[in-house]
């Protein structure tokens, strides 16, 4: 399964808002089209909107556009994944070295592969450190369809399961947009893993049973004293698994720590449409003239993640010098 699919001179992507109940590929064809689709969360993930924007940057070249504004457009697509912002750079750097639009395909292409190979290598670190017969809680999506491929957090499941280390995988539905419940299970399923869907609500008390050893999760931004901001509700799912004597871990590539931001709240968290909140499936779901507030990442403080893995190592209890460390500070 992907998300994404480059086809020499368009940029196929599956519009996850339709899953699982249809599968429908979307052809972007400008970098105005891939804003939209990362905007609109028709890709989302933190890496899969960082290797959209790289071949929306590879469009506008193909284009003649002009790349600086292409770079700016995309790069305002959403505000809190840190792998959009990192890949754009990467992009810009080799505009600024005079790359062409075949040479830009090349990153782009780079780009993706080594996310890839980043999750394989995430999978096998992270499911090294749990025991066998383990239980373990997931949020949101961070699978095939939020990466290039195998998933950050999900890899991790899918590699623990391989190995007979996980026994019983929970998801959480992920309200509003449902990631959780429409991605994570569909990825999940299509695998023949065993999974059970839980409401959100349910996470706490789910823990509580004793059926969970690790929640495994993934990230869009990771500041530089290890505060992690990531889909909204894993800090109270952070909270519950320290209550409950729940290891807490974080898998995210290095694309996703930003070393530039000091701390969580540093972080811009991205607010979406009252709508996504008081719609289920495009159908309004609560009284006319309510009002919702809906921010749809939160920050986890560093003191309550036991691990972050990353492909570059593991980071027991990150700290700025941890991260710095992984980066050669
Ligand atoms: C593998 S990172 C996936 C990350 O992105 C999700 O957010 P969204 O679905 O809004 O793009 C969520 O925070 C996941 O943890």
């Amino acid at each position: 399964m992907r998300a994404l699919a480059w086809q020499g001179d368009r940029l196929a992507l599956l519009d996850q808002r339709l899953l699982p109940l249809e599968e429908r590929w979307i052809e972007c064809t400008s970098a105005a089209a891939v804003t939209s689709a990362i905007r609109d969360l028709v890709v989302r993930g933190a890496p899969a909107i960082g290797i959209a924007a790289a071949w929306g940057v590879v469009l506008a070249a193909r284009a003649g556009e002009p790349l600086e504004a292409a770079l700016a457009m995309l790069r305002a697509a959403r505000p809190t994944a840190v792998n959009l912002m990192w890949a754009l750079d990467r992009m810009q750097t080799r505009i600024a070295a005079g790359a062409d639009a075949d040479a830009l395909a090349l990153e782009a292409r780079a780009i993706q592969d080594e996310d890839l190979a980043a999750n394989r290598r995430m999978g096998e670190l992270g499911a090294a450190l749990i025991a066998p017969g383990s239980g373990v809680l997931t949020h949101c999506n961070t699978g095939s369809l939020a990466t290039a491929g195998f998933g950050t957090a999900l890899g991790v499941i899918r590699a623990g399961v391989a190995a007979g280390r996980i026994t019983q995988v929970h998801a959480t539905e992920t309200r509003p947009w449902q990631q959780g419940a429409r991605l994570t299970m569909y990825e999940l399923v299509r695998d023949r893993i065993p999974a059970r869907l839980i409401a959100d609500s349910a996470a706490a008390h789910l823990m509580r049973t004793g059926a969970v050893q690790w929640v495994i999760v993934g990230a869009d931004r990771i500041a530089a004293n290890g505060d992690t901001a990531n889909k909204i509700g894993t800090y109270q799912l952070a909270i519950a698994a320290r209550h409950h004597g729940v290891k807490f871990m974080v898998v995210a590539p290095s694309s996703t720590v930003d070393l530039a931001t000091p701390e969580g709240a540093a972080i811009e968290i991205e607010e979406r449409a009252p709508e996504e909140l008081l719609s289920i499936a495009g159908r309004r779901t609560v009284v006319e003239s309510a009002q919702a507030w809906n921010p749809v990442f939160d920050v986890t403080p560093a003191a309550l993640i036991d691990v972050l893995v990353t492909e570059r190592g593991v980071v027991a209890g990150p700290d700025r010098a941890a991260l710095g460390a992984l980066f050669g500070q």
